[in-house]
């Protein structure tokens, strides 16, 4: 939803959840959970409860859902539930009923703007005064997103950018807003947040393709690794500088870097901070293909256009017989990287990099 648009009052919320109950259709287990996990993160805020046992199954999966939700805001996830109970009963009314126009429901992101249209799924990011950097609440969209997308008709996803950046990268107030547990807690929570996003993309079940629209930074680029087809405009760049800022490689780059372009290109990259063009990006393979600025929406979204008329179930199981052999690997890399960047924020060097960027004395 964007900024403008009315927020979600408590008599809205209540008379979602009265509609819940009236629904007519079962909306099965998963939609159930969503609406479970966003309920509670309205009415209690985040998740405190210690994570139930192995075997007992029904309250995990509660459980997981609502602690998946992290530190999104009560008021966000209130917004949240309205929307996705709106959905459900326009969904569930016969088509007569529906007026023109009513399928184009309000958003219910903040920080993203996702449409669907002749097969492709198209994701966002839409923070463009801020070069869509990705707080918290944006990384929780992304992933609620990515998990719709990866059930809705489209063929095939798109990740991209609105404005001059495709994304600067981790949102660095992030690190602003302590928990009462203070900066152990915080790391820990961030590091939690960052292996579910993450996993995200692993686990994502369509092609998923990245329109690199402008420079990219950090998180931004490395999840390119985890992508299937990257286009990106001769305007982007390429940068992740993780040792300026005190950090470690995530997304799993540590392991799909030194894969897609050899260890010394990768070291460079992600050791070094060496920013790429995007025709150098090209060249060692994390890009795709790179289009002049000048015509790069209308060619790639042309292309784009043709891929989405392929075979669905085709796309989906040769992406799985591509991706199945890794997963494994890629989930126990990303949990190792989540580790060590979870001592990492603690250390002095993170620290002050972030506190110089955030009193202005340093930029990229
Ligand atoms: C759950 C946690 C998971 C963490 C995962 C680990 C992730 C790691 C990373 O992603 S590391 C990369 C982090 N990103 C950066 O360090 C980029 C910082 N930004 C910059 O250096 C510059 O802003 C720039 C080079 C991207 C753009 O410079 P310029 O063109 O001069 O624009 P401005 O600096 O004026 O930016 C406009 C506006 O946006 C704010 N902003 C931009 N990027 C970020 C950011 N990453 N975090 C916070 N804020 C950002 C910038 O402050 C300006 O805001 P203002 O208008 O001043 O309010």
């Amino acid at each position: 939803m964007s900024g403008t648009a009315m927020r979600a009052s408590q008599k809205d919320f209540e008379n979602a959840m009265n509609q819940v109950k009236l629904l007519k259709k079962d909306p099965g287990n998963e939609v159930k959970l969503k609406l479970y996990a966003l309920y509670k993160q309205a009415t209690e805020g985040s998740c405190t409860m210690p994570k139930p046992g192995v075997f007992d199954l029904v309250n995990k999966a509660k459980w997981d859902a609502w602690n998946a939700l992290g530190s999104l805001p009560k008021e966000t996830a209130r917004q949240n539930y309205v929307e996705l109970v709106s959905s459900l009963t326009s969904a569930s009314q016969p088509s007569s009923q529906v007026e023109p126009g009513a399928d184009r429901k309000p958003s219910a992101y903040e920080t993203l703007e996702v449409t669907s249209e002749d097969g492709i799924t198209k994701i966002m990011f839409n923070r463009p005064t801020k070069k869509n950097a990705i707080t918290t609440q944006m990384y929780h969209e992304i992933m609620l997103a990515l998990k719709a997308a990866g059930k809705d008709d489209s063929s095939v996803t798109v990740l991209t950018g609105n404005g001059d950046y495709y994304s600067s990268g981790n949102d660095l107030t992030n690190f602003t807003d302590l928990p009462p547990g203070g900066p152990e807690e915080k790391a820990k929570n961030s590091a939690i947040l960052l292996r579910d996003f993450i996993d995200c993309f692993i686990d994502f079940p369509k092609p998923l393709i990245a329109v690199v629209n402008g420079p990219a930074v950090g998180i931004s680029v490395t999840t390119l690794g985890l992508c299937d087809a990257v286009y990106a405009t001769d305007r982007a760049t390429f940068h992740t500088p993780f040792s300026h800022l005190g950090q470690s490689p995530e997304g799993c780059s540590s392991y799909t870097f030194p894969k897609i372009m050899g260890p010394s290109k990768a070291t460079e990259m992600l050791i070094f901070g060496k920013k790429l063009t995007a025709r150098e990006a090209c060249a060692q393979g994390l890009v795709t293909e790179v289009f002049p600025d000048s015509t790069f929406q209308k060619e790639v979204w042309t292309r784009l256009k043709a891929y989405a008329k392929l075979p669905p179930n085709a796309m989906r199981i040769s992406k799985e017989i591509m991706r199945s052999r890794e997963k494994e690997k890629l989930r126990a890399i990303n949990v190792e990287e989540c580790n060590v960047l979870q001592e990492r924020w603690l250390s002095d060097e993170c620290m002050n990099a972030v506190m110089n960027f955030l009193s202005r004395k340093a930029k990229l």
